[in-house]
């Protein structure tokens, strides 16, 4: 064995015997928590507990820590920094940095989280700038075992070392090259200075994260999310991180990031699911979605709402308990106008509107009975008569209806007339695209039209009180102050140790709340704002969905990336200031990613000349690596575009083995492919997501999005660009979906080609 080799395998001991020790006592804490939580079941089993709502406190702060203990399993610690002394005459220092933060017992430090502003430097050091570091160490783990490791050697005089290199990338390069399992992983072992300063940027603002396809904006995004509930836990745990994507599949697609980092309290959506109570699809009309998009709508929609409360043409003749009495026009305006003037969302102004018309009514009403009795009446009674008279409902209803946002704008998109008197500039074609069958699903596209009209029409039933959450939060501590003395007593009894104080255990409670909201701030909670929001493929939200964004966080406390050029939007704009503009004025900052870690440079250099032959202009990432695979066009005018994509599919199945592929296609050509490929390889193989088990994954560009694959076959991308009214958005995000390889094939003439494409740049 030569010396390097052998210091080599001794340091690999080593860091064996030391990875093992945080594994030992991140079991010993699971076993520790498992115990706890039994403890506390049983106790409510017992019923000594005041009630259960305390024991389920106690029980899902456990659940809780337990929860993250038992997601940090895989690759637990991933670093180590050795440290100049902090003082002259100080020991050397070596910390170790992994997914969470350990201590011994005697609470000594055994691992720094990396979220840590400790674990800063394994991120950022760089032989130019080492600060303290002198040596930053990459463990690659395989589970719980240290596989390899790396040492990246910051302070010269170490160089020179037997077994030692410096400036190294191998830890990164496994990383980027490691086959696709059809979810992301998190990339917190390997995440790039460039990528680290946004992770920790601050919390306030808005921060914009522009790059080029496979830069790591969805990567960071996440990480961005971890590091802020790490860093704000206080704060955040209480208001939530709102996470959006494009599509369910996406949403799928990053779902286990978080919680491998410890994290399971943020809440996703995707932009159908942003309206509670609503599963919207996709709007595939790209007329309407473009329509609907426009800023303009919001007008329409209040517009809409305006003339749901309507003036009497003449006056009209009301029965009530058998008197005659005549409701006015002037009357309603009257009321109309008092109503409008207390400023309320339709719904609730509508309870002074029919107030002021009751007491008005019923004051005529007695006097009308005054006078043919001769008898004073009790006016008060009459009140109810008015209230409950069929006519009196049915006239007052007419005049101002209490109406659900999908009620409204179901209205507005199939009742032509209604569409037309709100929006009376949008062209025939416009309204056109606009209208649509009474039974046809809502799309993403109606959400922030639906969103717009619940914001305008406030709540149907009484309006809560304001003030409920600071009052809510109070009694919940004193909840849990009043519980604490006899759970703790409990739990001493039992020799379990209850390290919670009041404030936790509060916090615990909303916490579960928030998450609860998980589901159901989608269900029930459309007022719900969070702490922050981080939008993903954020190019391709309309102006519609941005303002309904910014309702959800008024503090405007977002995370937003995405890439201009990838946006599948006809109507795009080109660039973030003008996306911004309307809600975020000039108050966001720009950082830019600059490194392409998922496709090749000789994939990325067809896919940038594609797209700059389309006249989009794309940021040009470096990419880590040259690549094995020469990218492959295969056209055959003419051909069967089954044949041809079968075939190309076995080629990358031989080129990339054990690799997922997918097969990218527009919508019409999906189904033929489908099957064919089901046939050739089997139904369990083949699928539109790459669920468990699939090996082939046949999806259109949108569905894709965000996504990558070891190898895509890009079917008929003539068709790409057509579907797309001649948008090539679509057909750059296809291109760079492979890590690995990537086959256009087509049917079509060479001449019909996007251009760009015909001829592959070696
Ligand atoms: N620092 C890193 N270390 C290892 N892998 C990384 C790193 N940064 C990014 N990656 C990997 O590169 C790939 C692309 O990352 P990601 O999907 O976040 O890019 P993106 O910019 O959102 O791409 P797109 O805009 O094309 O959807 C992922 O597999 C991600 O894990």
């Amino acid at each position: 064995m030569t010396d390097a080799v052998s210091v080599r395998q001794s340091e690999l001991e080593l860091e064996r015997a030391r990875v093992a020790e945080r594994y030992a006592r991140l079991d010993a804490l699971r076993e520790e928590k498992e115990r706890q939580l039994a403890a506390v079941r049983r106790t409510g089993l017992e019923g000594s507990l005041q009630n259960h709502s305390e024991r389920d406190a106690f029980a899902s702060l456990y659940e809780d820590r337990l929860a993250q203990l038992l997601a940090v399993d895989d690759r637990l610690v991933f670093g180590r920094l050795d440290l100049d002394p902090e003082r002259a005459g100080d020991p050397d220092e070596e910390r170790y940095i992994g997914r969470i933060g350990l201590t011994t017992e005697e609470h000594e430090r055994l691992l720094v989280d990396w979220r840590a502003a400790e674990a800063g430097a394994f991120y950022q050091a760089t032989a130019a700038h080492r600060g303290r570091v002198r040596r930053r160490r990459h463990l690659m783990l395989r589970g719980r075992e240290v596989r390899d490791l790396e040492d990246d050697v910051l302070d010269p005089d170490l160089l020179g070392q037997e077994g030692v290199r410096a400036d190294a990338q191998g830890a990164l390069l496994a990383a980027v090259t490691a086959r696709r399992t059809g979810r992301m992983g998190d990339i917190v072992a390997t995440i790039q200075a460039e990528q680290d300063e946004v992770i920790r940027a601050p919390l306030a603002g808005a921060v914009v994260v522009q790059g080029g396809p496979g830069t790591g904006k969805t990567a960071v995004a996440l990480h961005r999310a971890a590091y802020l509930l790490y860093t704000h836990r206080e704060r955040l745990a209480r208001s939530g991180v709102l996470i959006v994507g494009p599509s369910t599949a996406f949403m799928r697609y990053i779902e286990r990031v978080l919680p491998s980092l410890g994290e399971t309290g943020v809440i996703m959506a995707s932009l159908g699911t942003l309206m509670p109570g609503v599963q919207a699809g996709p709007e595939r009309d790209l007329d309407a979605a473009a329509v609907k998009g426009r800023l303009e709508m919001a007008q329409v929609i209040a517009h809409a709402v305006a003339q749901r409360q309507r003036l009497l043409a003449q006056p009209r003749r009301l029965m009530i308990e058998g008197t005659a009495v005549k409701l006015k026009p002037a009357a309603v305006r009257r009321a109309r106008d008092r109503a409008r003037a207390t400023g309320k969302p339709h719904n609730e102004a509508r309870v002074t509107f029919v107030k002021i018309l009751v007491r008005e009514l019923a004051e005529k009403l007695s006097k009308k009975l005054e006078k043919s009795s001769g008898a004073p009446v009790q006016r008060d009674l009459l009140l109810e008569d008015v209230r409950t008279s069929r006519d009196v409902r049915v006239a007052l209803n007419l005049c101002w209806m209490p109406l659900t946002p999908q009620k409204l704008v179901g209205d507005l998109l199939t009742r032509e007339h209604l569409l037309r008197a709100a929006a009376p500039w949008l062209s025939d074609g416009e309204v056109g695209a606009l209208l649509r069958p009474a039974d046809a699903p809502w799309t993403e596209a109606d959400v922030p039209l639906l969103d717009e009209a619940a914001e305008l029409l406030g709540r149907l039933e009484a309006p809560v009180k304001g003030g409920e959450s600071a009052a809510q939060h109070e009694r919940n501590l004193e909840n849990a102050r009043a519980s604490l003395e006899n759970m703790h007593q409990t739990l001493a009894d039992m020799g379990v140790d209850g390290v919670v104080d009041a404030e936790q255990l509060a916090a615990a409670n909303e916490a579960r709340a928030v998450r609860r909201t998980t589901a159901e701030t989608a269900a029930h909670d459309r007022t719900w704002t969070y702490g922050h929001v981080v939008v993903d493929e954020a190019q391709e939200l309309s102006p519609m969905q941005w303002r309904l964004l910014a309702r959800r966080c008024p503090m405007k406390s977002f995370t937003i990336v995405g890439d201009i050029a990838q946006s599948s939007r006809r109507d795009a704009a080109g660039s973030w200031a003008s996306v911004l503009e309307p809600e975020f004025g000039d108050r966001w900052r720009l950082e830019e990613l600059t490194v392409n870690y998922r496709s090749p440079a000789r994939v990325m250099r067809w896919a940038s000349q594609v797209a700059q032959a389309a006249g989009l202009e794309v940021s040009r990432p470096r990419a880590v690596r040259e690549g094995e695979h020469a990218p492959r066009l295969t056209v055959r005018p003419g051909a069967d575009l089954v044949a041809l994509t079968l075939d190309a599919v076995a080629g990358e199945r031989d080129r990339v083995p054990e690799g997922l592929v997918a097969v990218i296609t527009a919508a019409a050509h999906a189904p033929e492919l489908l099957a064919a490929l089901r046939e050739r390889w089997g139904r369990a193989r083949v699928d539109t997501a790459p669920l468990p088990g699939v090996e082939i994954v046949v999806a259109t560009p949108w569905e894709t999005k965000g996504l990558e694959f070891d190898a895509v076959v890009l079917a008929a991308p003539e068709r790409l660009v057509d579907d797309a009214r001649g948008v090539v958005g679509d057909l750059y995000v296809a291109m760079t979906r492979a890590t690995q390889s990537l086959s256009v094939v087509s049917t079509a003439a060479v001449a019909a080609l996007p251009a760009g494409l015909a001829d592959p740049p070696a």
